[in-house]
Parts: structure tokens; C-alpha cells; sequence
């Protein structure tokens, strides 16, 4: 029988630091990996010349759409409400058609399959959604097992299939609950079992954690990345949430009235946002002032008195705030760390520092940070 997760070709990403363990999984899974001879390029999605317009006259949901997303990444997709995130994913299965140019699922022209052949596509392109999508009269295995049972596969096999797409998610021991008996948590755990049970190439994710509370959705997130490093999985997802996307994406599209603003990694274009519409979905993020320093904050120094220059240093890329640097070119400047915000995404430094200092020390600054830049100034309370 054809091995259910096995993927011959998939060991693309270190497995270093996992952080989630999934000690329910059977092993025997996953050594059979040599099994399955998968084309070369499965997994990969292009998008070439893409345009969407459902009405005639209306304007376009997406407008020339390049892009091209390698197998086994994590692929987010951000914009506003109706920027074309969801056209977008559902053109990838062909829950929508492409009203120009092509969409490619491991080099296949999705747009030009027939009928026979976009049953296989959609096996080989899983699908999870916000709400999960479960029937409710069927329990967690039935639910899992309906692919397989729509695509007529021998009962033995659903069987195994089955119970290692519930051991995978961590749902053996409820097999037979009913989706009211399961969180919202387990419900999504049963919605990616479903979606990966006829071993797809492709997972799509729509807004799948959105419904979920912090704790399950973090769970969650660990299984996506857990299921993608495993099975070489690619993974597209669209979320409102940056935090998703900075948890668990290896790259960002950002969409913004159906064209792209800006694609590249997730520390680059939340690090060095180039797009308008990028800045303003990351806002959110950005810890601002502290309300009282932004409400005394003046663009000039005060003409008499002492004035303090409140200085952001932000960081995106290599290496780490160097502190005794940093004390070293502002010693004498009383600086104070106002806000601090630094992250580590996919191994880059992220983030800024918002300081104080004596106004003689702000030319100081440049070279401690790849950007520093004076916000503006606040009378100095001493
Ligand atoms: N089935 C449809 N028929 C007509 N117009 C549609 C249809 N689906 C989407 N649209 C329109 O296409 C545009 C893009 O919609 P889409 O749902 O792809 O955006 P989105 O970024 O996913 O939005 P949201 O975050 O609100 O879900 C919107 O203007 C929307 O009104």
C-alpha cells in the first residue's frame, strides 16, 4: 500500500529545536518514507500573469499575480479585508478559476484539468478553515475518514489512514467523539487530519486559528510547523493575525487591493516593511511611546532649559543589540530605555529600542543600530 505521510523527498529543513513533541506519533510512519516516489517539484505553486475579476465591471479581486511558492515552506498571506487573500488560496484548489494567466500545482496548470483530474488535484491540496467545516452527526474518524470514503479507497486502507492522521494531530483517543464533545482546539486537530489523510503535497490554511484561544492557538501553530517539518509539507496560509504569521511563516505575501505590495521573508518585511499597506497591518505590533513621553514629545528642543532626544534604534538582520556598546557611546548621556521590543524571526534580529538620552548624545547614536533615527524631544525632567 502506498505510504500515507511518507515523503521520499522530504528532508529539506533542519530539525533542530523542536519545540513541540509529538510523542503520540507512531514511528512506523514515518520510516517508510522511502516508499513513495513523489515528482520532483510537488508541492511547488506558481502563479503566473493571475487575474481574478468575478463580475463584469467590478473591480478586480486579484490583478497580474506572480509569484512563485517552493515546496515544503510556510507561506503566509496578509492584507485588509478584501485585498484577495481568499481568491487567492482558493484559486490554488480551484474553488475559484483564474480569470487570466495560470495557476500551477506542482507544475500542472490547475485551470486546465478535467474533471477526473481535479479530483487528484484536490487530494493532493489539503484544506482547514476558520470554523472547521466538521459534519456534526459523524464522529472524529468519520469525519477524518470522508475523502477516502468519497474516493472509494478499500475499507483496510481508510482503516490505517485513518488512525495515523489521528495519531499525527494527537487525537487516538478520540476517535469516536462527536465535533460538540471536541474544542475548538481538537475540532482543528480533526479538520488537518482530514485534510492530510489522502497525503497531500499542499495544506491550505483559512484564517484556521482565528477561532481559536491563545493556548490552542499556539498549539496549533506548533502542529502546523511540526506537520511541515516532518512530511515536507507546503503550507499557505492567510490570517488578520501578524503574530501567526511571525510564529510560524518562512516568507510573507503582502496583498493589498488584489495586487502584491511586497513578498519576500518574514524578518525582511516585518523588519524593513517597504509598503504602506504592510505598515499599516503591522502597527498593531509596533509598541509605540509611552503615551506620557508621546504627549510632551516636541519636534524642536526647548529654546531654555534641557531637553532629552527620544531615539529610536531599530534592529533587522544579523547580530544582537550590543550593550556594553551601547553603555559605552552613552555613558555620560543618562540614557533610559523608554521601550523595548526584539524578537528573533527565523534567526534575524527584529525590532527596536526606543531610549532617552541627553540631547549632546543623539549624533552618538548612528552605528549602534543598522537604524537609528530621533523621534523628537521632551524636556529634560532634571
Ligand atoms: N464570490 C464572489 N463574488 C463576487 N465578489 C467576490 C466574491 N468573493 C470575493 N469577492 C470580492 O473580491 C474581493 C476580494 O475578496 P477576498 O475574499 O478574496 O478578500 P480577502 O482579502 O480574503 O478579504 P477578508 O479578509 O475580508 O476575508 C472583495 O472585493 C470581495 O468582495
Amino acid at each position: 500500500m502506498e505510504a500515507l505521510f511518507a515523503r521520499a523527498d522530504a528532508a529539506p529543513r533542519p530539525l533542530a529545536a523542536p519545540h513541540w513533541t509529538p510523542k503520540f506519533v507512531e514511528p512506523l510512519m514515518f520510516d517508510r518514507s522511502a516508499e513513495r516516489d513523489r515528482a520532483a517539484g510537488a508541492g511547488s505553486i506558481s502563479f503566473r500573469g493571475v487575474s481574478k475579476i468575478y463580475a463584469e465591471g467590478a473591480a478586480p479581486a486579484l490583478a497580474g499575480i506572480d509569484l512563485a511558492i517552493e515546496p515544503g515552506e510556510i507561506f503566509g498571506v496578509i492584507g485588509r479585508s478584501g485585498a484577495g487573500k481568499s481568491t487567492l488560496l482558493r484559486l490554488i484548489n480551484r474553488l475559484e478559476t483564474a480569470t487570466e494567466g495560470q495557476v500551477l500545482v506542482g507544475g500542472e496548470d490547475v485551470g486546465a484539468l478535467d474533471e477526473g483530474r481535479l479530483v487528484a488535484l484536490r487530494r493532493r491540496v489539503g484544506m482547514i478553515f476558520q470554523h472547521f467545516n466538521l459534519m456534526s452527526a459523524k464522529t472524529a474518524a468519520e469525519n477524518v475518514a470522508l475523502p477516502l470514503v468519497v474516493a472509494k479507497r478499500p475499507r483496510a486502507e481508510i482503516e490505517t489512514r485513518v488512525r495515523e492522521a489521528l495519531a499525527l494531530v494527537g487525537l487516538t483517543d478520540k476517535r469516536d467523539a462527536y465535533p460538540a464533545r471536541l474544542s475548538g482546539g481538537q475540532k482543528q486537530r480533526v479538520g488537518i487530519a482530514r485534510a492530510l489523510v489522502a497525503g497531500p503535497d499542499v495544506l491550505l490554511c483559512d484564517e484556521a486559528t482565528s477561532a481559536l484561544d491563545p493556548e490552542s492557538t499556539q498549539s496549533i501553530l506548533a502542529l502546523l510547523k511540526d506537520i511541515n517539518r516532518r512530511l515536507g509539507l507546503t503550507i499557505v496560509l492567510i490570517t488578520h493575525e501578524m503574530s501567526v504569521i511571525r510564529e510560524v511563516c518562512d516568507r510573507v505575501l503582502v496583498l493589498d487591493k488584489g495586487a502584491i505590495a511586497e513578498v519576500g521573508p518574514v524578518w525582511r518585511v516585518f523588519g524593513e516593511p517597504r509598503h504602506e499597506a504592510t505598515r499599516t497591518l503591522l502597527r498593531p505590533l509596533a509598541r509605540g511611546l509611552p503615551e506620557d513621553v508621546a504627549a510632551r514629545l516636541q519636534p524642536h528642543p526647548a529654546p531654555q532649559g534641557r531637553s532629552d532626544a527620544i531615539v529610536e534604534l531599530a534592529f533587522s538582520g544579523e547580530g544582537e543589540p550590543d550593550v556594553g556598546a551601547l553603555a559605552a557611546a552613552l555613558g555620560g548621556a543618562k540614557p533610559r530605555i523608554l521601550s523595548a521590543q526584539l524578537d528573533r524571526i527565523g534567526g534575524h534580529t527584529q525590532g527596536r529600542l526606543l531610549l532617552a538620552v541627553r540631547l549632546a548624545a543623539a549624533p552618538q547614536l548612528s552605528g549602534l543600530a543598522p537604524s537609528s533615527k530621533v523621534l523628537g524631544y521632551v524636556a529634560a525632567d532634571d
